[in-house]
């Protein structure tokens, strides 16, 4: 174990300070499982006849009803699996049942079934740049031999639902970012499907749109009954929207479970790099000079103090910040709501001389613990002269 948790560890222990256990990876099944992956590999040949391990023995369930999150760094694997859900990846070993079939098992007809009963939307909309509005959602319902009739009354129930009625006779030229999606989305429903995957579905549109394409998806989930599966870089959306998230690593899940229990803490060094951008960081002068000891020098512990789930719904009392101590200062610090629970992290510099009198003692105000999880992050040793 590193010396820094060591010592958060043994503090912890003899201070009673909440310090959570890491979350088994397996954790949080869903109570109905829609979707499962059982043992999941996929390899690609590569360059030099090298084989590439895309996915590595993945495991886990989604929820019927679920919007589930998929993340990991460019080439973690994130599309494959995401592909593997409706075939267009099949896997190298392993099984992925939906409703409990295996769908590797499927026949040319089981899979354009298959196909019908999972939408998918991208994130470059992938439109038909000569066909309407119109003719671009009937297409696939056209194609399944399904009479004009019906076609343009499925089609334009579809286009109320995605609020895009009245531009029913428009080429996707003449179309927003956000309207494009919304014309992939009512095209990815045409089957009513069961399931929608989304591929980066929001990464081409603006802050604005994302959120009103987002909304749209908590409506359909919501109103239909879609259990949707989402890849993205953007950490906001997955908080916006997911009620649970996996975080693949080189084709490895290695973390997996509610949203709020992730993002509050995150256990693999791959859910931390990626949640980054997320956290407010240190000013630039402290993360700069932040050293992992100050070898008998005089400087400032620099401590993340950090809120997972709902003992500080209501904020953190500045009465208890100031428990740490003459010479604490706040450095950042914020609290937020993911599904519901609170989530927060604060920075906070603490003379190294006063660290253990202090800090450890104000972890525990009253019968509150000042936070959930403390964790020295470095030291900055003092200014000399
Ligand atoms: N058709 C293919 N042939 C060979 N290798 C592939 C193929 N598709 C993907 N790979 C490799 O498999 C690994 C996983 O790729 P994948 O596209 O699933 O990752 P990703 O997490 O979706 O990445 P990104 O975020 O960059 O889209 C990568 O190393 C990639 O280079």
């Amino acid at each position: 174990m590193p010396a820094k948790l060591q010592l958060v560890s043994a503090l912890a222990a003899s201070k009673g300070v909440v310090v959570a256990p890491a979350r088994p990876v397996a954790a949080t099944v869903p109570a109905e499982a829609h979707i499962v992956f059982d043992g999941v590999r996929k390899a690609y040949a590569g360059p030099g006849g090298a084989q590439v391990n895309a996915l590595s023995e993945v495991s886990f369930s989604i929820g019927r009803g679920e919007i589930f999150g998929i993340i990991g760094r460019s080439g973690a694997g994130k599309s494959t699996l995401l592909r593997a859900i409706n075939m267009l990846e099949p896997p190298s070993a392993g099984r992925v049942l939906i409703d409990d079939v295996d769908v590797s098992t499927l026949n040319d007809a089981g899979l354009l079934g298959l196909r019908r009963r999972v939408g998918m939307i991208f994130q470059h909309f992938n439109l038909l740049s000569a066909k309407t509005v119109r003719d671009n959602v009937g297409l696939p319902l056209k194609v399944a031999g399904v009479k004009p009739a019906e076609v343009r009354e499925r089609v334009d129930a579809l286009l109320d639902l995605v609020g895009l009625r009245d531009k029913a006779d428009t080429y996707p030229a003449k179309l927003s970012g956000g309207q494009k999606q919304r014309v992939g989305i009512a095209r990815a429903l045409v089957h009513r499907p069961a399931i929608l995957l989304c591929d980066e579905a929001t990464s081409a549109l603006d802050p604005e749109t994302t959120q009103s394409i987002l909304a749209l998806l908590r409506d359909i989930n919501r109103d239909l009954g879609l259990t949707v599966v989402l890849i993205t870089h953007d950490m906001a959306v997955i908080r916006e929207v997911c009620t649970r998230v996996l975080v693949l690593d080189g084709g490895k899940l290695v973390e997996q479970g509610h949203v709020w229990q992730v993002f509050g803490d995150p256990q693999a060094a791959a859910t931390r790099a990626l949640l980054r951008p997320l956290q407010h960081d240190l000013p630039v002068d402290v993360a700069q000079a932040l050293v992992p000891s100050l070898d008998g020098r005089a400087g400032n512990a620099i401590i993340a103090l950090r809120f997972t789930g709902d003992s500080h719904m209501g904020g953190v009392p500045l009465a208890a910040l100031s428990a740490l101590g003459p010479g604490a200062s706040l450095l950042h610090g914020g609290l937020d709501r993911i599904d519901g629970h609170g989530q927060g992290r604060l920075l906070v510099s603490v003379p190294a001389a006063t660290l253990h009198t202090h800090t450890f003692q104000a972890a525990r105000v009253g019968d509150t613990a000042l936070a959930d999880h403390i964790e020295i992050l470095g030291y900055v040793p003092a200014r000399i002269g």
